[in-house]
């Protein structure tokens, strides 16, 4: 294709993301490499000068992994959640809101624009209560396992995140949530970004993650395209499995929370957010309901 057709091609799409929400995950193993980091970033400064407000939600699961190692603590995991005791708590809020949440807003000012970091505690943005424990089966024995200081989202406050976007900032916010009681609570940055972009009334939310999209069950071929109730059967069937399940929930969610499209993006590719939403054909999965 000529250069200046892959411009036009994008021309529809620019018209229609102009002043509208966009609530980007960035998952944790998409980080890992601060090229590919990097790369996601000038796609995203690219959003926002197209007229959009965005909205940028990180994980960082790995890395909180590692500083929990490094001082001599072996995480664990219930469906999907880490399991976080006081200590843990302190470790992740300073990996994810110390660390992580700045450094993304550094490499958005180094790409040229302006970025505000923020956790969910801010503003009473994402507001949790603790999760109840959960059933586990350990060997042949069911036990009910206390998951410590995890959050499960009541309901989102998106004032202060309205004012940033209307001010002309990305926002970037880290998975941290407040309960009523002012206790900080660690909650997944699937969950979180799902809930923030339904709050919001976002027109898009796309998963970056570490893997081109949602595939078939022998990983061969990625769905281009998927409807809801398509997601639910390939989880029921075990098609969808272990870290891409609170993805596609938090995708579900979304899109039946009024959100037109989510998408699973692979962030470790070269400007897949952009050829994602700017050209027909796409690289990812989209959702719609
Ligand atoms: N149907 C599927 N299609 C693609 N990936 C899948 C699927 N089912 C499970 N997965 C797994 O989900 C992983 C993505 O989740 P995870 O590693 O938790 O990502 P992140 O750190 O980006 O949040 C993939 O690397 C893959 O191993
Ligand atoms: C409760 C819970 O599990 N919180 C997550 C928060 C970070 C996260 O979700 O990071 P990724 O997106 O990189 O997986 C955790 O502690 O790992």
């Amino acid at each position: 294709m000529r250069r200046e057709e892959v411009l036009m091609e994008a021309l529809p799409y620019i018209q229609q993301f102009h002043g509208r929400t966009i609530v980007i995950k960035l998952g944790g193993h998409a980080m890992v490499d601060p090229d590919t980091l990097e790369n996601a970033i000038r796609d995203i400064v690219l959003l926002h000068y197209v007229g959009m407000k965005v909205v940028v939600v990180h994980g960082g699961g790995p890395e909180i992994t590692e500083k929990m190692r490094a001082m001599g603590k072996e995480p664990e995991f219930v469906g999907g959640l880490r399991i976080t005791d006081a200590e843990t708590l302190e470790i992740a809020q300073m990996v994810l809101v110390g660390k992580i949440n700045k450094g993304i807003v550094s490499l958005i000012a180094r790409e040229g624009d302006r970025a505000v970091g923020i956790s969910g505690n801010d503003g009473n943005i994402i507001l949790a209560r603790k999760i109840s424990a959960q059933m586990v089966r350990i060997g042949d024995e069911e036990r009910e396992v206390d998951l410590g200081y995890v959050g499960e989202i009541e309901g989102i406050n998106p004032a202060l995140l309205t004012t940033l976007l209307e001010t002309g900032y990305i926002t970037v916010m880290a998975p941290i949530a407040i309960d009523r009681a002012g206790r900080n609570l660690n909650i997944n940055a699937d969950t979180a970004a799902g809930e923030i972009a339904v709050a919001l009334g976002a027109f898009k939310l796309v998963n970056l993650t570490d893997v081109d999209g949602v595939m078939d069950r022998e990983r061969t071929q990625v769905f281009r395209r998927l409807r809801a109730v398509e997601t639910e059967e390939l989880m029921a069937d075990g098609t969808i499995s272990g870290g891409m399940i609170p993805k596609i929930e938090s995708c579900v969610r979304a899109v039946k929370g009024g959100v037109p499209y989510a998408h699973v993006v692979n962030g470790n590719k070269t400007h897949s957010i952009l050829l994602e939403l700017f050209t027909d054909a796409g690289v990812g999965t989209m959702i719609t309901e």
